[in-house]
């Protein structure tokens, strides 16, 4: 069943006869139209429209699997408001601004606005054959670009040019980067979003990277973490205990698997080595047009694995001014269990 036919069942559950979207990776889902931050998508029971404006009538007609009206606000408005008169009218609450909301009111006065949340990212988990397709191309040019970029991760290198060297293979490849580049040499491995800056690596620390590209809209993402010259005995023992605990989530992936479950497994074994506190994050997330998206693999989840997810495992430890290790792979849910999609090396240290 198309993510539009399931969209509309989900409407009925939820008792409205129209939604109007504006989350830009749920307008590209329902339409594949690539420039979503311009778009909005009305869906109604037998019909679906993609609003956007006229520096788009072009790539619009090329991309959208639905109809366009080319128009800009309060045209757009009012092409809908007599189809909405007197209708309940779902919006995302989690996307529409305190001003979007009041245009919404303002040109569909006799329409009932309804909050929803989560309606077409509930949708979005499970991926469509397409989409999978679209996934393991970005993590293949990620596994190859960091291949390629790893020789340059030596004592002497400054964080930010290996960024940037990423970010150009990526492009080069007609990818971009999925979020700013993680490098994270020696104390500064303690920050689990520690961007590169103008560091430069020292002999016997280690360096977290963590990349992902964005191919067609869609993401990938994975972190190494790599060795320059010998690392302390701590870091070495740190080190190792991080790939414990995400080599047994790793293997504890099948459907039907509890999100909380999963999370526990890798907190467990890292509480084990005395680093429970030290593990800072959840244990990951879905990965799709967004490169956060659900499920939600934490401890207060209640999303339930299931095939067709693209999930990322990616515990770390992480210590104040000492430093820090992140490993985390890209993981496709299958009916038996689940594939690894990320292909790059995991170096002993
Ligand atoms: C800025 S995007 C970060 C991508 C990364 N792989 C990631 O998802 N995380 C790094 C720390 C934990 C986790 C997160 O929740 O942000």
């Amino acid at each position: 069943m198309s993510q539009l036919q399931q969209l509309r069942d989900a409407m009925n559950d939820a008792g409205v006869h129209a939604l109007w979207v504006s989350g830009p990776a749920n307008v590209r889902a329902l339409t594949g139209f690539s420039s979503p931050e311009d778009g909005r998508v009305l869906v109604t029971p037998d019909a679906a429209t993609l609003y956007t404006d006229a520096r788009y009538t072009v790539q619009a007609r090329e991309e959208s699997r639905v109809p366009q009206f080319i128009a800009r606000p309060p045209e757009t408005f009012q092409h809908a408001a007599d189809a909405l008169k007197g209708q309940r009218v779902g919006f995302e609450a989690e996307h529409l601004t305190v001003a979007g909301l009041d245009d919404l009111k303002q040109h569909w006065p006799e329409a009932e606005l309804v909050p929803l949340r989560g309606m077409i990212q509930g949708l979005r988990q499970l991926k469509m054959p397409e989409e999978i397709r679209a996934i393991r191309a970005a993590q293949a040019l990620a596994d190859q670009v960091f291949n390629e970029v790893r020789p340059m991760i030596v004592a002497g290198a400054r964080e930010l040019d290996i960024a940037l060297e990423i970010e150009t293979r990526l492009r080069k490849a007609g990818a971009e980067s999925a979020f700013g580049v993680i490098v994270a040499s020696g104390p500064r491995g303690a920050m689990p979003h520690g961007h590169a800056s103008a560091r430069v690596i020292e002999d016997g620390e280690l360096v977290t990277v963590d990349m992902g590209a964005r191919l067609n809209g869609y993401n990938s993402d994975m972190t190494r973490t790599v060795a320059v010259g010998q690392p302390s005995d701590e870091m070495r023992r740190v080190y190792n205990a991080v790939l414990e605990a995400e080599e047994a989530a790793v293997r504890a992936v099948k459907p039907g698997v509890r999100a909380a479950d999963l999370d526990k497994v890798a907190r467990d074994i890292l509480t084990g080595h005395g680093l429970g506190e030290a593990f800072a994050h959840s244990l990951g997330h879905g990965v799709g047009l967004e490169v956060h998206e659900g499920p939600g693999l934490r401890g207060t989840s209640e999303d339930v694995l299931a095939a067709g997810m693209v999930i990322t495992i990616e515990p770390g430890a992480y210590l104040p001014d000492v430093g820090g290790v992140r490993i985390e792979d890209l993981l496709l849910v299958t009916e038996d269990g689940y594939e690894v999609l990320s292909h790059a090396p995991k170096e002993p240290v």
